[in-house]
Parts: structure tokens; sequence; C-alpha cells
């Protein structure tokens, strides 16, 4: 029996040459450098989920965010797999603040921390980064080790 995806978002903003990332202080993925985001609750769009955790998780609103990519991470052992939503905003409106979720930091494109970030954003980032619309696919061994990918860059036309 194959349970439903679970829909996670993960909100970018990408100002020229800086990213807003987030240290996280708790919960999935702590101790690493990440985008915003979480689970998409019952009865709201996953728009609205991306910009309910952004103002959540970093005190500040993006209403220019546009959904840029789609990547399913598997995790051997997990029935469920976490479909996560990737938006990019370049405005955003009020200032970053640190919350019990997030330490938010500006970083400059060419110094982003990937040895302490999730091991698949180095193969995707780049993607965000130039524009582009990506679907990608990771199986996860821990949370330290994919076993394989796949990752596409899609035409914008
Ligand atoms: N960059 C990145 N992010 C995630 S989870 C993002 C979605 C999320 C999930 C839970 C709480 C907040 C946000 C990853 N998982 C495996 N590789 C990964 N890379």
């Amino acid at each position: 029996m194959s349970v439903p995806n679970k829909l996670l978002t993960l909100v970018l903003i990408h100002q020229n040459t800086r990213l807003l990332l987030g240290m996280k202080k708790r919960g999935f993925g702590v101790g690493r450098w990440n985008g915003f985001g979480g689970k998409v609750q019952p009865g709201e769009t996953i728009l609205e989920g991306a910009e309910r955790e952004l103002l959540e998780e970093s005190c500040v609103r993006a209403p220019d965010m546009k959904h840029i990519g789609r990547i399913d991470f598997e995790f051997v052992g997990e029935p469920q797999i976490m479909e996560v939503h990737v938006f990019k905003a370049t405005e955003f409106e009020g200032e970053p603040a640190e919350t019990e979720e997030m330490r938010p930091q500006w970083f400059d494109v060419d110094s982003i921390p990937f040895n302490t970030m999730w091991p698949d954003d180095v193969l995707w980032f780049p993607l965000m980064l130039k524009g582009s619309k990506f679907k990608g696919y990771f199986k996860f061994e821990g949370m330290d080790k994919y076993l394989e990918y796949n990752l596409e860059e899609l035409d914008q036309s």
C-alpha cells in the first residue's frame, strides 16, 4: 500500500549577488543552512504554505515568489516520499529576523556554505541561481548520503 507524498515547501530569496539562508535550529535538517519552508497544511495551497512558512521562519514576506522546481526525496526505509516545491523570490518586505526555527543570514552567491547544507544542494542550487526551472529526485540513505539521483533542467518555453 503506497502512501501519498508529503508536501513540503522551500523558499530562497536571491537578490543580485546575495542569497538569504537560515540555520535550522531544531527539527528536520537541524544544524544545516537551508531555505525557509516546511509542511503544507490541509486547506492551504502549496504557495500559501510557502508564504506562511517564510513569514513564520524569517519574519519577511515575499509576494513575488515564483515556483521554480520540484524535488522528490526518498529516504531508505521510509514509505513516504518528501515532495519539496521550491520557490524563489527577489524582493521581500520586512527585515529577516531570528525565530525559534531559523537564524537567517545573507551569503554571497560565490560563498554558499555547501559543507553545512544538505549534500544535494550543491547540485541544484546553480540551477536555482541561474533562473532555470528544474525537477529532481534523490534517494537518501540516512541524512548525509544519497545513493542515486536524477536532476533535469526544464525548458522555460
Ligand atoms: N535543501 C534541501 N532541503 C531539504 S528538506 C526541505 C523541505 C523542508 C523539510 C522540513 C522542514 C523544512 C523544510 C532536503 N532534504 C534532503 N535534501 C534536502 N535539501
